[in-house]
């Protein structure tokens, strides 16, 4: 076995190319031998092992600065600088993170989970490095899905005036999470898949050095020609006309012409870019066929690729895809937008009935929520649908171009709470502060399935800005007989007693019942109140509820700054400040990866750490 070669960063040196075929085969064993048991993103990693081969082979790591954009395509590079045996307990908490961190190896450049920041972090390592003298490479990663953000633009463009050099190597599969959609996708699918410009430059770079004597103005004119066959050969030539040098493109599953092609990009003088054509899959046929499916996956069947422990339950995506069909039948000013997430946030379904009201814009979400807001100038309702970490992005648009003009767009704040194995970058924990803090924005979270669904009925009916937020996962299927109408910022009576009261956001009122329950047991008798609305806040419930309640607890999946709990102090502790307020909220630390159960319980957000804490309290 090669692979038993490797235990550290740079032992793939000792390895000779011809044998990297082997090499890349037993890779794609150990990853689909492990993924295949812990679940993980497996169709992006299948695809990268060649060219993350070819730059461990031509770089030396950790001097030189590897920046993986997204981060999720990092497996083979953990292998490689000796991680294989963190994969037993991948995204599981205390095991080894299914990102790049900074802390798990020297070799990890660059934190990340969000697309499209690689160029920008890349620039600012470089620019760092020339300042202080230093002598090393810096090469951005990034895929031609994480290439439609417009952060990555602004990178290109600050990058090309810095004429630095520096390399970004584009991992170009044609393929975002679902399709990759938009013109730079149209344009990277247009290019030739043949070698011709790099046999053009070497064409040129031949002929001038074998015309003896010849003069500058010679030379001058010799360069035009070539920027115009240039021009002819490949479509656009974007990337040049941007200020990179473009190499490319390559075939990112032949070591060797990879290994060639950034060695020739390390001499390069300025920003260069390598186009890597990969195939995302590559290797296992269902990926192949699926590579959407197969994109991040839970645990799964080796043999037939089918998902292991399906229980068959909906979760809260397929809540919203189902209300967002009937919505597309009913309502034809309603449309859907998604960054890029047609598959997560359970737009498909609509895509495929209306595909006119559907907007995939690609991994742009400042873009999504501003053309949102123009869709709803111009008469149609819009339901931006996002996931609450994502949607941390566009926090300036929501205030700027839609709170700011009171505008009915309806943002469906999908993975919202802690999402578990994807960790920090993804736990959806800040929403409700961010959202709430808005004027004109109103805030809602659904404690069952069917509530979700009447939220979104009412978020059409209503008229301004409006978000309801539920997490990943099962739905809750409990509490089927409450379902009050719902009214803007009244809350939901559930249970009536006395001594504690129980308000609980969304997600946590099902934690609120088991918490009620084992207070029961104790002879109390407490109340369990559904929030509901988040914004506006229930006063005329909170006035009632500090009449005859010592202890009134906050339950919500969120951080405790800014959020609901945050709230209801505010108001209690001026207007009764005889009630004692307990929350029951998120840290002030980012939560790293582990299943939602245990990182709950570590938050002490669980029903058992609760009603420890009402229990001292009392
Ligand atoms: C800001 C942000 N929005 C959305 C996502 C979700 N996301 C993760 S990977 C991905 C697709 C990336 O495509 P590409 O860069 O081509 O990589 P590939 O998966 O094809 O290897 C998306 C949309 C994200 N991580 N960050
Ligand atoms: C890397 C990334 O951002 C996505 O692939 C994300 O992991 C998807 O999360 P879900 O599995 O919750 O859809
Ligand atoms: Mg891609």
């Amino acid at each position: 076995m090669l692979l038993e070669t490797i235990k550290k960063a740079n032992d793939i040196k000792k390895i000779p190319p011809d044998k990297f075929p082997q090499l890349a085969e037993e890779i794609r064993a150990f990853l689909l031998d492990h993924v295949s048991r812990t679940g993980g993103h497996l169709a992006s990693n299948l695809g990268a092992v060649e060219l993350t081969m070819a730059l461990h082979y031509v770089f030396c790591l950790p001097a030189d600065k590897i920046i993986w954009d997204v981060g999720h395509q990092s497996y083979t590079h953990k292998i490689l600088t000796g991680r294989q045996e963190g994969f037993d307990s991948l995204r599981t908490l205390g095991g080894m993170s299914g990102f790049p961190k900074r802390s798990e190896s020297p070799c990890d450049a660059y934190d990340t989970g969000h697309s499209s920041t690689s160029i920008s972090a890349g620039v600012g390592y470089v620019c760092a490095r020339d300042l202080k003298g230093e002598d090393y490479h810096v090469i951005s990663v990034i895929g031609d899905g994480a290439l439609t953000g417009g952060m990555a633009y602004e990178a290109i463009n600050n990058a090309s005036a810095l004429k630095k050099n520096f390399i970004i190597v584009l991992n170009d599969n044609e393929m975002s999470i679902s399709e990759n959609v938009g013109g730079i996708s149209s344009y990277l699918s247009n290019m030739r898949t043949t070698e011709g410009y790099f046999e053009l430059k070497a064409g040129v770079k031949n002929s001038l050095n074998k015309i003896p004597g010849l003069g500058p103005a010679a030379i001058k004119q010799i360069h035009k020609t070539k920027d115009s066959l240039k021009r002819l050969m490949i479509p656009g030539m974007f990337f040049e006309d941007m200020g990179l040098t473009y190499l490319g493109p390559i075939n990112g599953h032949d070591c060797n012409r990879m290994i060639q092609v950034f060695q020739e990009a390390k001499r390069v003088s300025g920003p260069v870019l390598v186009h890597v054509k990969t195939e995302k899959g590559r290797g296992y046929e269902p990926a192949m066929r699926h590579p959407a499916r197969f994109h991040g996956t839970a645990a799964f069947d080796l043999e037939h690729g089918i998902p292991l422990n399906n229980n068959g339950k909906a979760n809260y995506t397929d809540i919203f895809s189902t209300v967002m069909r009937k919505f597309g039948d009913r309502e034809e000013k309603v449309v859907a937008v998604t960054a890029a997430m047609p598959d997560g946030t359970g737009l498909k379904r609509f895509r495929n009935m209306f595909p006119d009201r559907f907007f995939d814009v690609g991994i742009a979400e400042e873009h999504a929520v501003t053309f949102a807001a123009g869709l709803a100038l111009g008469g149609m309702i819009p339901v931006v649908a996002v996931y609450s970490s994502f949607l941390q992005r566009a926090v300036d648009q929501i205030i700027e171009d839609v709170c700011l003009q009171n505008l009915h767009v309806i943002f469906a704040v999908d993975r919202a709470g802690l999402v578990g194995s994807d960790g920090e970058t993804h736990q959806g924990c800040f929403d409700l502060s961010y959202l709430s803090m808005i004027p004109n924005m109103t805030v809602m979270a659904p404690k069952n399935k069917w509530e979700l669904s009447d939220m979104m009925k009412f978020a059409v009916s209503y008229d301004g800005p409006i978000a309801v937020r539920y997490p990943r996962g099962e739905a809750y299927d409990g509490l089927e007989e409450f379902r009050e109408p719902i009214v803007r910022g009244r809350s939901e009576m559930i249970y009536r007693g006395k001594g504690i009261a129980l308000l609980a956001v969304g997600s946590m009122v099902k934690t609120a019942e088991a918490v009620r329950k084992k207070l029961l047991e104790d002879g109390d008798n407490p109340t369990l109140v559904n929030a509901r609305f988040v914004k506006p806040l229930d006063k005329k419930m909170l006035d009632s509820l500090a009449k005859d309640h010592e202890v009134i607890v906050t339950m919500e999946e969120n951080v405790k700054s800014g959020g609901f709990g945050s709230a209801v102090v505010e108001y209690l502790h001026t207007a009764y400040p005889e009630v004692q307020v307990l929350s029951a909220a998120l840290p002030d630390v980012f939560m790293e990866h582990g299943s939602p159960e245990k990182l709950k319980e570590k938050a002490g957000i669980d029903a058992g750490s609760i009603y420890n804490r009402i229990k001292e309290a009392r």
